[in-house]
């Protein structure tokens, strides 16, 4: 298994260009969509992740045609025989590969897709996924851990008008791969509106879909028989993006991001500049500077275009060095505060109560490095903010996590300046 090793320092600065990638979670329902067409479609911007890997692995294992991933471009082609089974040992790693059933069950009118267990995060339950396809038509029984589902007489799901019991973001992205195909119209209530959705819909659209309403919370789908090849890029990370800024605001510096998009990351923005941070923003660039001790900043996570639950681990590592207190609330997921453990042996001061984080900023020489365990992907990234600013080393054990969906993360942070190694744990090495 491997490990970061860092190398912290209280006086560290990152300064330079940081290249942002497509982003995990458009890339990932985007790869899923090509199985609704037997053309070939052409991706680009596509992150060089583990998440990735895995779908292109889960893509072969059905039957599908995956080129290798060159720089940031992958060809897919869903043609010929292709099987409709998601097998437990590729969805327990990866629990977007949900994400299949919608587009297999509308073109081949049948699935079987494991169940996908708890997590670090929270029990993350689909039943939101089920309720829509069986409003479609769907018969949904579960198999021995495997969701099985079946279109009506005739193989085609029907449109349906579907309103979500909460806005869930991979629910509303198996739905509309469903609805693309689907005979008539449908219509998702309570839909979520972030850019990823917004993409995968942009993309659907490029292979002929019918959908209005993109990037509101009600997606209106009127179902097409057949649906043809594309090219598509997929659109820039916000979470790395934003995790590089939470780190230069942590360690202080001068950084350029390149190939983001500044309009879909408002909320993140604003509160960088509410803990001090200058940002200068382009086109598709973002410049940080960062002078000073940050203020701390409250949060509380919610839907797009709200504050997102995925950076709120690295904000809670600012706030953790920041001068004074903040409150840190969770309410997406149940169990999403596993980093404050952690971050708390490295010298942090952060009580949880309920769905809030209490942090009482200390100043940066008061950290020292520590093995710290990495519990999910964000957490991961939270952890590897402070293992920056904390004096001496500071090990970040099970990794596995965070190139789930940080390309590279330590040899982008190294090229401006900060010191890690990435090693293998000294059990296996
Ligand atoms: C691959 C991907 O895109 N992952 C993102 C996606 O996860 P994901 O799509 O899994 O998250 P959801 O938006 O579905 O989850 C939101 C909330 O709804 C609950 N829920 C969801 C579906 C359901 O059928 N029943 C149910 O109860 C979840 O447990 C959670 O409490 O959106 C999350 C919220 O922005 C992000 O943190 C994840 O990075
Ligand atoms: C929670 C995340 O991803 P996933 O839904 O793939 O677990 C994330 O990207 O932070």
């Amino acid at each position: 298994m491997e490990q970061l090793k860092i190398t912290g320092n209280p006086d560290i600065r990152l300064n330079g260009d940081i290249r942002i990638g497509g982003a995990k979670n458009a890339a990932l329902p985007i790869m899923c969509a090509t199985l609704l067409t037997h053309d070939p479609v052409q991706l680009r911007n596509v992150p060089t992740l583990r998440d990735i890997n895995t779908t292109m692995k889960l893509l072969r294992e059905l039957g599908v045609s995956v080129s290798e991933l060159e720089h940031d471009k992958v060809t897919v082609q869903a043609y010929g025989t292709i099987s409709t089974k998601a097998t437990y040992e590729l969805v327990k790693t990866m629990r977007a590969s949900i994400l299949v059933l919608g587009p297999l069950l509308a073109r081949f009118g049948e699935a079987w897709v494991s169940l996908p267990g708890g997590c670090a995060i929270g029990a993350r339950p689909v039943d939101q996924h089920i309720k829509g396809f069986q409003a479609m038509g769907a018969q949904i029984t579960i198999e021995h851990g495997y969701i099985h589902a079946k279109a009506p007489e005739g193989g085609r799901l029907k449109g349906a008008s579907i309103t979500t019991d909460m806005i869930t973001v991979t629910g509303t992205e198996n739905l509309l791969m469903a609805a693309v195909l689907a005979d008539g119209e449908t219509v998702l209530e309570n839909a979520a509106c972030e850019p990823e959705v917004t993409d995968l819909a942009k993309m659907l659209v490029s292979m002929g879909a019918k959908i209005e309403g993109i990037g509101t919370h009600r997606l209106v789908i009127q179902g097409v028989e057949q649906l043809h090849g594309t090219t598509h890029s997929v659109v820039p990370d916000r979470i790395e993006a934003g995790t590089f800024l939470c780190a230069v605001a942590a360690t202080g510096g001068d950084i350029r991001l390149t190939h983001v998009d500044p309009s879909i990351m408002t909320s993140v923005l604003d509160k960088l500049t509410e803990m001090g941070v200058e940002l200068e923003l382009g086109e598709n660039t973002i410049r940080a500077k960062m002078t000073g001790r940050a203020k701390p900043v409250n949060l509380s996570t919610t839907e797009y275009p709200g504050f997102p639950t995925d950076m709120q681990a690295q904000f809670m590592a600012v706030n953790a060095i920041a001068s004074g207190a903040s409150d840190v609330t969770e309410t997406i997921f149940e169990n999403r505060f596993m980093h404050v453990q952690e971050m708390n042996r490295l010298g942090a001061n952060i009580v949880i109560h309920g769905n809030t984080a209490h942090t009482e900023g200390v100043e940066a020489a008061a950290l020292s490095g520590a093995v710290v365990m990495a519990t999910d992907l964000r957490a991961s990234a939270s952890l590897v903010i402070l293992g920056m600013i904390a004096e001496g080393t500071t090990t970040v054990d099970r990794i596995y996590h965070l190139d789930r969906g940080y390309e590279r993360m330590e040899e982008k942070l190294m090229k401006v300046g900060a010191v890690i190694e990435r090693v293998r744990s000294a059990e296996e090495a």
